[in-house]
């Protein structure tokens, strides 16, 4: 998928101003409240027109407002999935779903009726009427409404707000798999971390209708100063790992990176499994030598990449590991006493460790 967007667009006083291109794989658009992703996700399916600009998926040109070009939202092939699942009271699960094909020409679609019932686990929901379903449910459904429509592309609007941890578990594995099974390109607005390095592979960071930074989801998320309020100590590093034992005495699997092993509590993954883990800047302590005598199990040997220091007492040293950079928040103290500079040998003690597999 290439979707390209070069918007202008004003609602009341905010402007928004948008240049980007993103090919394949799930793309987040992260930002604080009010900075515009939804106003962008509805330039994209139609429910707004830009003042200026152009918007096309793959080739199709969706707006173009010096040509005059504006398909209408239900000609567009995109779906869209809202925080609230919008299902139609009245219809069963089964009357939802099929309203989902109804706009697309059959010689268009990729989604069958089975196909999607099987991947969301929603066939023994078929007869009932939304009122009768949880809210995982009815977001399950939801999603294979948008599906159905065999879109270009799927809009997701914050979809797993108003759920639970227990509901938006749930939820999770079916996203993965429509991203990874069906690759169905997905623009994902989300206010988590957690969410967005777990699923997407690019990230847009909006504030005030402008993006301020953009990017693969690895180097990203390592901005703390740009995430939203709230999500500034999410900051961190992604990195891949392969699982190479598990230790049932100790309820420990062992993985492996460039850098050494890690040890994280027993996972449901086979040996030979890549892993994706998000470590907390906040929760990685650095030393110049091998820390003997340590609780700590996760250490690893690198050297520093880089120092940012920050406006406050923080600063964020990069550590070189293998191929890959573990973001370590210290002191601006600290990076002085310990003469942190790049190529500097470093240690760097992880407390704790985020599955975003
Ligand atoms: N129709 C409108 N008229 C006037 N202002 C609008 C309109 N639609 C949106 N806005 C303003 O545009 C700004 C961006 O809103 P938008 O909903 O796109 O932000 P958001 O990033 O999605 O926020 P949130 O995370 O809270 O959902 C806000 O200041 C909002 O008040």
């Amino acid at each position: 998928m290439s979707l390209q967007v070069d918007v202008r667009h004003h609602a009341g006083s905010f402007g928004l101003d948008m240049c980007f291109e993103n090919q394949d794989g799930l793309l987040a658009l992260f930002g604080p409240s009010g900075s515009g992703k939804t106003t962008l996700v509805n330039l994209i399916a139609g429910l707004a027109k830009p003042r200026a600009g152009r918007i096309s998926v793959d080739g199709a040109v969706l707006v173009d407002v010096k040509e005059g070009v504006f398909v209408p939202p239900h000609k567009r092939r995109v779906g869209y999935v809202f925080q609230d699942p919008r299902l139609f009271p009245h219809l069963t699960v089964l009357q939802n779903l099929r309203y989902g094909e109804w706009f697309t020409p059959s010689s268009e679609r990729y989604a069958s009726l089975h196909q999607v019932v099987d991947l969301l686990g929603i066939r023994h929901l078929l007869a009932r009427r939304p009122a009768h379903l949880s809210g995982g449910e009815k977001q399950r459904v939801a999603i294979g409404r948008a599906l159905l429509a065999s879109p270009r592309l799927i809009l997701m609007d914050e979809p797993l707000a108003a759920l639970d941890d227990a509901r938006k578990a749930e939820i999770l594995p079916y996203i993965e798999q429509l991203r990874d099974e069906l690759r169905v390109p997905i623009v994902y607005v989300s206010h988590s971390v957690a969410e967005v390095s777990r699923l997407a592979s690019h990230v847009i960071l909006m504030r005030d209708g402008q993006v301020t930074a953009q990017g693969p989801v690895e180097t990203v998320l390592t901005h703390g100063d740009l995430l939203p309020l709230g999500e500034k100590g999410e900051a961190g590093s992604i990195l891949h790992l392969v699982v190479q034992a598990h230790d049932h005495a100790y309820h420990l699997t062992e993985l492996q990176s460039a850098g050494g092993n890690w040890f994280l509590p027993l996972l449901n993954a086979p040996v030979g499994a890549r892993i994706k883990i998000r470590v907390r800047a906040r929760d990685v302590t650095l030393a110049l030598q091998r820390p003997v005598q340590a609780s700590a199990l996760n250490i690893q040997e690198g050297h520093v990449a880089s120092v940012a220091l920050h406006s406050g007492p923080d600063a964020t040293v990069a550590v070189a590991v293998g191929g890959e950079h573990l973001h370590a928040s210290v002191t601006r103290r600290s990076v002085d006493e310990l003469a942190l500079r790049p190529g500097v040998p470093v240690f760097a003690l992880v407390k704790s460790v985020t599955l975003g597999r």
